[in-house]
């Protein structure tokens, strides 16, 4: 990791070219200062260390002038490019020529910049390979190896090899990576397994918590915690070894309830709420309330359509992102206007069952390490969270969990994510049975599950199906006895993918699954992605329980 010359607080009060002297030739005082300066402590109070300024924040004005002015069809594009030389001295040059007649936006962002490779865009699959086949030959497509380090790249460099969704995301993801590790694992790539889930501990030690994805820019907030789940896995799957991951459980854990202890009932602070009558229950949060780096034009557009300060609606689309669910009605005050959005006012159901889920694993591993008190405690916070759970996310007359909304104190709305707590073993068998009647008869489509019943321009909405919401569907309702339904999502979701490989000869980030025939899923802020991690991860599993015609 490198220091820049300069810290963040002393760039921004550098001259720019408005100030007349420094047009023409840098001053001898900022020169003096860029060759004097010493390497800075990593953190100036207030500020991020200088390993972990996103692009936004090295190149400022540069960056907001790139991003309006859509040199790139995509806002991902430049936070992904990496700097040829010292990004201060890229900027201090742009403050320079900048306002030249003959300046040109583009041309001095190909000087100074390297563009994201596209890897694994160039794979032509093999239209005679079968599902089984063309996947297991995507895997070494989407590996990424640990390699140098770029400098002052966003990219931040993982020990170990890792697999990545896909297209524009060719860095690894959080949630994605355990949808993708389930057909790793059938696949018999365990050296996969073992190196991501390594990653993903190295992420807990360096970072204190799992970032979104390993981005600069993705540091700030962190994705649905399933590093429990990873951890399941390997005793699953004959990997063994889930005990030396406990103290990562532990440091995961203390991310998530960050502050409770001092909450009074009503309060919130980051990740966690205390509800009014004294128990704890967790939020998405994002510890930024800026543009995203890679949504920047998006989001700066989002909020000038919102009366609300721009730096609330910020946030909430930041925990939006930290979701996983980016977007969706489930988050939007007014089902179809992204700009009502307010991730933070709803206790999402699938967070709180993935944090029972983390909960539930400590405790399980304590036992196996004879820490009895660990095992009591964790046990205690399980249970509590499964009560809280119970009492504010349980809908007995529509027969199905919802998110809550802290704020208005009522229920939001349903969606897939209510199959979560049936996931990871938190629902009582008669709340299975009522919601296997909610998911047949409001989500349940020929190709699988919607994510949710509203049909919107956001790709978390119906008419989409995505493969974690399968599989966890499948899979919860499966281990509440009822295979009936379990086994009919498979096969629709199962029939989904394939048909749509055999006329593509591709698996993609996402269905429409609301017709008769399988379509390319759309809406959100970005086109579809080919590829995809979690889509082969999922489909793999399923082709090895049902699926010898796909063989
Ligand atoms: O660039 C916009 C957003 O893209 C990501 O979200 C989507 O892709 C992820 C990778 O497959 C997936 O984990 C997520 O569920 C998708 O909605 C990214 O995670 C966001 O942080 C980012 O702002």
């Amino acid at each position: 990791m490198h220091n820049s010359k300069l810290q963040l607080k002393e760039l921004a009060e550098l001259p720019t070219s408005a100030d007349s002297h420094y047009e023409d030739e840098p001053s001898e005082l900022i020169l003096d200062k860029m060759l004097d300066a010493e390497p800075q402590p990593e953190m100036i109070e207030g500020m991020p260390p200088s390993d972990a300024l996103t692009p936004a924040d090295r190149y400022m004005e540069l960056f907001e002038h790139v991003q309006s002015s859509r040199i790139f069809a995509d806002s991902k594009t430049f936070p992904d490019c990496s700097p040829k030389m010292d990004p201060l001295d890229i900027l201090l040059l742009y403050r320079r020529t900048r306002k030249k007649d003959d300046f040109d936006l583009h041309a001095f962002v190909e000087k100074y910049f390297w563009l994201p490779e596209s890897r694994g865009g160039e794979y032509v699959s093999n239209p005679g390979d079968t599902l089984k086949e063309h996947i297991d030959n995507l895997w070494p497509v989407l590996t990424r190896e640990p390699e140098s380090h770029i400098p002052w790249s966003s990219l931040l460099p993982l020990p170990q090899a890792y697999i990545v969704p896909g297209g524009r995301f060719g860095e690894t993801y959080y949630w994605d990576s355990y949808f993708t590790m389930l057909g790793l694992a059938e696949s018999g790539r365990n050296d996969l397994l073992r190196t991501m889930a390594d990653n993903f501990a190295w992420m807990i030690e360096t970072y204190g918590h799992i970032p979104n994805g390993n981005r600069t820019y993705y540091l700030s907030r962190s994705q649905p915690p399933v590093f429990a789940l990873m951890v399941e896995l390997f005793e699953e799957d004959g990997i063994r070894g889930a005990r030396r991951y406990l103290e990562h459980l532990l440091k995961e854990y203390e991310f998530w309830m960050d502050g409770a202890e001092s909450l009074a009932p009503n309060q919130a602070y980051r990740h966690v709420v205390k509800m009014p009558d004294g128990v704890l229950l967790n939020r998405y949060w994002d510890d930024r309330d800026t543009p995203r780096d890679e949504s920047w034009r998006e989001d700066v557009e989002t909020a000038k359509l919102s009366s609300r300060p721009v730096n609330e609606v910020y946030r909430d689309l930041r925990a939006g992102a930290a979701s996983g669910w980016d977007y969706s009605s489930r988050w939007l005050r007014d089902a179809d206007r992204l700009a009502s959005i307010r991730t933070t006012q709803f206790i999402p159901i699938d967070l709180n069952a993935f944090l029972y889920k983390l909960e539930s694993a400590i405790a399980n591993i304590s036992v196996l390490k004879g820490d009895r008190e660990t095992e009591a405690l964790f046990r205690q916070k399980a249970d509590d969270r499964r009560t809280a759970v119970n009492q504010y996310m349980w809908d007995e007359e529509e027969g199905c969990f919802r998110d809550y909304d802290w704020h208005r104190q009522q229920m939001a709305l349903f969606s897939a994510a209510s199959v979560v707590p049936l996931y990871v073993g938190l629902a009582t068998h008669a709340q299975a049975d009522k919601l296997a009647d909610a998911v047949r008869s409001r989500l349940l489509t020929q190709g699988g599950i919607l994510a949710t019943e509203y049909e919107t321009d956001e790709q978390w909405d119906k008419p989409n199906g995505w493969a974690p919401l399968q599989w966890m569907a499948i899979q919860g309702f499966k281990l509440y006895g009822n295979d009936a339904l379990g086994d009919e999502i498979a096969r629709s979701w199962l029939r989904t993918v394939n048909d749509f490989y055999q006329q593509h000869h591709k698996l993609i980030e996402k269905y429409h699954i609301s017709g008769d025939v399988p379509r390319a899923g759309g809406g959100g802020e970005y086109p579809l992605q080919d590829g995809f991690g979690w889509t082969n991860g999922v489909a793999r599993r399923l082709i090895g329980l049902y699926g010898e015609k796909y063989e």
